[in-house]
């Protein structure tokens, strides 16, 4: 059977007829469990060992294409469009299925423009999906994918997404909608609040826990100091880590409301221009971020100590990564923040 659809012919053939054809487009099999992927490339010759093979993965029929003028094939749509988006720190993968990757070559935070990413799939027949804005990739962690749902789309349909990519661009001095910023390696100076843990009652838990977070990052807890739950103590050793010159200061413990949770209101008095006392996330509602002459300062609650994530594995990438963290950056972490807890 003959298809023409603007231009492209599409003829469809019996798999036992089709011994010496060459497929128009990757086949995949699917075993729940157990295998997803390709089966046959894209310009394999059938021969007559893979008709069962063929009748096994459900193709009665296979389709024989000749792409017609101003039309792109879907493995070509797909690496052109993921050609538009990459950039410093990217590697694509080869055209499979009509979709190419984008991963990441580095360890670093994924800065993706959500409205534009909804621009391109409005344009239809296309689809770009992406990791949320600020995930945390990895070397070889997928940022985005490309995808053409028909096997062939227009031309003029990639050329629409180009466009909106080359416009971006020319926007945000050269950088894509879609990208990777390093991390800097940050010298951390931290305080650890309690009696109970000042005075050896119990044993340090939050040290451990935040170098770990840190060093994940590559920066470093330099200094950890110890106060018990006395404010003037507490203003008086932020003061000292202040001097010390660390890039950010961590205050752990006494976050919350009883008589000898005195963190909050000494980092206050320490001079600290607090962003958002309380994070509208679970884990982590607690915490408090401020800036104390420009170098942040965070309160950390308990939950950092025990939960892998909470709302300081949100901002501690953020600031690494080079942002400042404002009002807003804070009140939008409520929408989906609900975790545990
Ligand atoms: N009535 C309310 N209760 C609680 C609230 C609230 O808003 N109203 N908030 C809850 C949240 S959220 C958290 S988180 C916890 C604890 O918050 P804190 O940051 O004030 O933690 P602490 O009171 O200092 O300690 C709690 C717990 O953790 C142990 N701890 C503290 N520091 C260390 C350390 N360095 N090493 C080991 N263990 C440590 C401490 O001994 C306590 O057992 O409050 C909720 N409750
Ligand atoms: O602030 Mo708590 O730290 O949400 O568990």
């Amino acid at each position: 059977m003959n298809k023409q659809t603007s231009g492209t012919k599409l003829t469809e053939v019996r798999v036992e007829d089709a011994i010496g054809m060459r497929l128009a487009h990757d086949l995949t099999r699917i075993v729940p469990g157990e295998f997803k992927g390709r089966l046959f490339k894209k310009g394999h010759i059938v021969t007559e060992s893979d008709i069962p093979k063929l009748l096994d993965i459900g193709k009665e029929h296979i389709y024989i294409m000749e792409l017609g003028e101003g039309e792109l094939h879907e493995d070509d749509a797909a690496l052109r469009m993921a050609q538009a988006f990459t950039g410093e720190g990217i590697t694509l993968s080869e055209p499979h299925e009509g979709k190419v990757s984008l991963k990441s070559g580095m360890l670093g935070l994924a800065q993706i423009d959500g409205a534009l990413v909804e621009s391109i799939n409005r344009l239809g027949e296309i689809a770009l999906a992406t990791v949320r804005n600020h995930t945390v990739v990895k070397p070889g962690n997928p940022i985005a994918s490309t995808r053409v749902i028909p096997l062939f789309v227009e031309e003029s349909k990639v050329a629409g997404v180009e466009k909106l990519a080359a416009a971006y661009r020319e926007q945000h001095d050269g950088r894509s909608p879609l990208s990777i910023r390093p991390f800097k390696p940050f010298r951390i100076g931290l305080l650890t609040t309690g009696g109970e843990v000042f005075s050896g009652r119990i044993q340090d838990k939050f040290g451990p826990a935040v170098r770990s977070k840190a060093a994940e990052y590559g920066s470093e807890v330099i200094e950890q100091r110890f106060a018990p739950d006395d404010r003037h103590t507490i203003v008086k050793e932020i003061h000292y880590l202040l001097a010390a010159g660390y890039d950010m200061i961590l205050v752990t413990g006494g976050m919350s409301v009883d008589p000898d949770d005195r963190t909050p209101a000494a980092i206050s008095e320490a001079g600290t221009d607090v962003v958002s006392y309380g994070t509208p996330m679970l884990p982590g509602s607690m915490l408090l971020m401020g800036y104390l002459k420009g170098v942040p300062i965070l309160g950390l609650p308990g939950c950092v100590m025990h939960d892998p994530y909470t709302s300081f594995d949100v901002l501690l990438p953020r600031i690494l990564a080079g942002d400042t963290i404002t009002r807003d950056d804070i009140v939008t972490m409520g929408y989906g923040g609900l975790l545990g807890c």
